[in-house]
């Protein structure tokens, strides 16, 4: 039989993450080992490493935005995740769910992925006022701690499917703030030349910095390179650099952009502006092109 291709994702099962992962190598035929690890870092460890060939980390969240340990990972502070680039999107709807042993009333304590508290502030604020809420690695493991606590008073938030898998109860459903909770995912891969400066696939991502605080209009010159191209912005954060040379409160930007190799004029588009990135920026680096997914 032949090899299959290895996917890591953050677990444990049963977690957001795994659900994407599931959407992104669906597996009619059998031919993906889906392989659960610890963190989001991990996950970048594992492809860098070449243990897997693809991993899936979540990127942003339409109700809490930017995911930090992922934007953490891609400003590879320590120069030792250069080789893993983005090659895929996915969309996952999110609905989250209390789960717990034994009654609301009996919850002392709630466990979480940051994420997942800050997409429930509103249901958690008006039904577990003051409770304890601890943060974990992910939904999945939450609900596997909340399962550990025989007391029941340990609750988690998490997937309806991580409630199954640990056999908890339904104690609140559907507790997202808006009921269009969406997670977009991020695959990711190891590289394999030649994608730097060839332009993407219909999304593009780079990271840079900029050069001197004291001059107005340092990010604004870089940004204004994609405008002048006509290539359009799909999303951008910032992160302290903290890399070799920075400076406290120097940032680390991300910028997302359409543009599609092979399409009339695209390609050049995309490699022009990475070349303007060259001159523009302090530093740079091309972080993957993909093709775009729909919502
Ligand atoms: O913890 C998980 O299950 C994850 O995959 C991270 C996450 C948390 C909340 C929403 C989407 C993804």
């Amino acid at each position: 039989m032949a090899e299959k291709t290895k996917v890591a994702f953050l677990g444990p099962v049963a977690s957001y993450s795994h659900q994407a992962t599931k959407l992104a190598f669906p597996d009619e035929d059998n031919s993906h080992e889906l392989i659960p690890v610890r963190t989001i870092r991990e996950v970048f460890d594992t492809v860098q490493a070449g243990r897997t060939e693809y991993g899936v980390v979540p990127f942003e969240n339409s109700t809490h935005g930017p995911v930090s340990m992922t934007l953490d990972a891609l400003a590879d502070r320590q120069d030792d995740l250069g080789d893993v680039v983005v090659c895929g999107e996915v969309y996952l709807g999110v609905h989250h769910y209390l789960l717990g042993k034994g009654e609301l009333g009996d919850v002392k304590r709630v466990y979480s992925h940051p994420q997942a508290f800050g997409q429930t502030t509103g249901w958690l604020g008006r039904n577990l006022k003051g409770v304890e809420m601890v943060e974990v690695s992910s939904t999945s493991r939450a609900a596997e701690m909340a399962s550990e606590d025989g007391t029941g008073g340990s609750a988690a938030v998490a997937g309806e499917m991580a409630g199954r898998m640990y056999g908890l109860r339904v104690l609140g459903e559907r507790i997202e703030d808006r009921e269009d909770n969406t997670t977009r995912f991020f695959v990711i891969k190891r590289k394999q030349g030649g994608e730097r400066g060839e332009g993407g696939k219909g999304k593009n991502l780079v990271s840079f910095s900029v050069g001197s605080h004291d001059e107005p209009g340092a990010l604004a010159e870089v940004l204004g390179c994609f405008k002048q191209r006509g290539l359009n912005l799909t999303s951008i954060n910032s992160v302290p650099g903290l890399r070799e040379g920075m400076r406290p409160f120097e940032y680390l930007f991300f910028v997302e952009f359409e543009g599609k190799d092979g399409e009339e004029g695209d390609g050049e588009r995309v490699r022009g502006v990475l070349e303007d990135l060259k001159e523009k920026t302090r530093g740079w680096r091309y972080l993957g092109g993909w093709e775009r997914a729909r919502r």
